[in-house]
């Protein structure tokens, strides 16, 4: 659970600095001693935000492990049922299962413990993606916040922000959903609290132009990185993503290789929805990671295991509440010791 972020380059003993430190937080240590604390309080957040998913599956897995027995094809139908309760979906749950299937399906003997350990196996492996360091390396950072309407994109961008200003980088956000007043409104309210510049414009005005200006401004500034909060809903589906297309351009002509990281946001308590919108997104832009909100409200945490698995990309974080602090980085073992019995 150490390496939340990548460390900024001039706190690395030996190295010299990209850039020289703007304010007095950037020469503090990157783990002080409450943020080690606060580490503490996020493992066990994270454990306990999984409670709700993990109870539906403890419960009836437990039983159904219960006694060391040979396993059968009704116990493998069994199991598929709880899984797909918990929200892993049917394609996955059937990736989970084939190395059994296939033994079960051979005649060889395969006992529940055996079976225990090669579901853990499998989990394990399908959500262990090749994880890029967090910020990307480039500076500045430009990481893009996607995703549908509600899903809590806003709120991420700002627990992702206060996360990077805590260990020394220096933050700015550029306000791109201008389809709503109330999404720059919103977003304002929590650069105030986070205390980081937002680069906005007035609603309606053209997303590209706020991306541009608000590029411009990071380059001046030398602002290490950069949280473009997008777009979650437009008159057509076909508008939504032709803006975020032309909002990557605009940000690749500004900062050559920009996005260096588009972020699509899921909500857990949707559910299978989510493989849809991962679906649409990824045909509009290059998809580099996800972020899982509110895993703290829901059973359905198995959504992950099933967005893992379809789209080959790392989670980088878990939402575990509406607070700053309510983000965690998402460890595979953790996860998978979480909800499996
Ligand atoms: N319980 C819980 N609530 C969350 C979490 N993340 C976001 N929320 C809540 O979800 C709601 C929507 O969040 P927003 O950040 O406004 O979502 P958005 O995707 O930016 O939505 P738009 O601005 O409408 O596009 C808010 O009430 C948030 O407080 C989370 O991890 N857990």
């Amino acid at each position: 659970m150490l390496k939340w972020f990548r460390r900024k380059k001039e706190e690395a003993p030996g190295t010299q600095p990209e850039r020289a430190p703007e304010k007095a937080p950037l020469s503090e240590p990157v783990i002080s001693q409450p943020q080690q604390e606060t580490k503490k309080n996020l493992w066990q957040k994270f454990k306990d935000g999984l409670s709700k998913t993990r109870e539906r599956l403890k419960d009836s897995l437990g039983e159904l492990f219960e006694i060391d027995r040979l396993v059968d094809q009704a116990f493998l139908e069994e199991l598929e049922e709880i899984l797909i309760t918990a929200d892993i979906g049917i394609e996955t749950v059937n990736r989970l299962l084939e190395p059994s299937r296939k033994k079960i399906l051979t005649g060889e003997p395969l006992k529940v413990s055996e079976l225990r350990r090669s579901l853990r196996e499998e989990m394990l492996q399908m959500l262990t993606v090749p994880t890029p360091p967090f910020p990307p390396e480039a500076s500045p950072a430009v990481i893009f916040f996607i995703g549908v309407n509600g899903v809590g994109k806003t709120t991420t961008l700002a627990k992702v922000a206060w996360h990077l200003k805590n260990r020394g980088f220096s933050v700015l956000a550029i306000a791109a959903d201008t389809f709503r007043a109330a999404a720059i409104e919103q977003l304002e309210t929590w650069g105030n609290r986070v205390g980081i510049e937002v680069i906005k414009q007035a609603p309606g005005a053209d997303p590209g132009a706020v991306v541009y200006q608000g590029l411009q401004a990071a380059k001046a500034r030398g602002t290490e990185v950069v949280l473009v909060d997008t777009a979650g809903r437009l008159h057509t589906k076909y508008n939504l993503m032709e803006e975020l297309k032309k909002m990557v351009r605009v940000a690749d002509k500004v900062i050559p290789g920009a996005p260096h990281e588009n972020i699509l946001v899921l909500d857990a308590t949707t559910g299978q929805n989510a493989v849809n919108q991962a679906k649409l997104f990824g045909e509009a832009v290059k998809l580099h990671s996800l972020i899982i909100t509110k895993m703290d409200g829901t059973a359905k945490g198995g959504i992950a295991v099933t967005v893992a698995h379809l789209f080959k990309l790392p989670i980088r974080f878990v939402g575990l509440g509406e607070k700053m602090e309510d983000l965690a980085p998402f460890e595979p073992k953790a996860f998978v010791d979480a909800l499996l019995p």
